[in-house]
């Protein structure tokens, strides 16, 4: 069995109680307030700036250079897809650069990247690879079981539709295919070092829900 797919039905429970958390309900119900709805794309506007920064740096770190290449691409199309989205959602929602500078990032933020990097400078490019894969496969799953949902919310919806575009689905199905890749061209317990680091970041995302309905704090 392909790497990605005995991960994938390892971390099913985590994973189902991320689809099905009560902040993707209250997305998709309208019931989710805005501030939970801020409190949220604040934290992860300083996720995926580290998220597409680990990109950049697992690139560097990899041998491969076919890796390298996508890796590279991947980070590209973050910024030109989610990262640009965001922008737009911050006008929007009159979130200015001082809203930002003024909120922390939260504990499980801070735990999460902070993961994703402990995970490449101890155990290398191939594992960063596979703590990077939960966050695109699972938003895309979001995404698929939210098909035919319309949130009464514009701005909900709008985050939804997102993660429901070829812009969005292509390159996760390209990220899988990579990870299946280094880990065949990886040893046991490098494979092992990938296991971990794709648990670790499935369990994280179910804990980043939580985190934004909770507006989680330092105290
Ligand atoms: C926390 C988190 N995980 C994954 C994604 C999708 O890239 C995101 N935007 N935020």
């Amino acid at each position: 069995m392909d790497f990605s797919q005995q991960v994938y039905q390892q971390n099913q429970t985590v994973w189902q109680e991320s689809i099905h958390h009560p902040f993707i309900k209250k997305l998709s119900d309208g019931s989710m307030t805005l501030p939970t709805f801020r409190y949220y794309l604040i934290q992860d506007h300083y996720y995926l700036r580290d998220f597409a920064r680990i990109h950049e740096l697992a690139a560097d770190a990899s041998q491969d250079q076919a890796v390298k290449t996508l890796l590279q691409e991947l980070a590209n199309s973050l910024h030109d897809g989610e990262i640009a989205t965001r922008k737009t959602f911050f006008k929007e929602l009159g979130i200015s650069q001082q809203d930002v500078v003024n909120t922390p990032i939260a504990p499980t933020t801070y735990a999460y990247t902070s993961h994703m990097y402990r995970t490449l400078t101890q155990a290398g490019a191939p594992a960063a690879i596979a703590g990077l894969l939960p966050c695109a496969w699972l938003y895309a799953d979001v995404g698929a079981s939210l098909q035919g949902v319309t949130s009464p919310v514009p701005i909900f919806q709008a985050w939804i539709d997102s993660y429901q575009s070829d812009d969005y689905t292509g390159p996760v199905a390209k990220q899988i295919k990579l990870t299946d890749q280094v880990a065949r061209q990886t040893d046991a317990t490098g494979r092992d070092a990938m296991t971990k680091a794709f648990s670790r970041s499935a369990y994280y995302e179910r804990d980043f829900w939580q985190m934004a309905l909770d507006h989680q704090d330092w105290q």
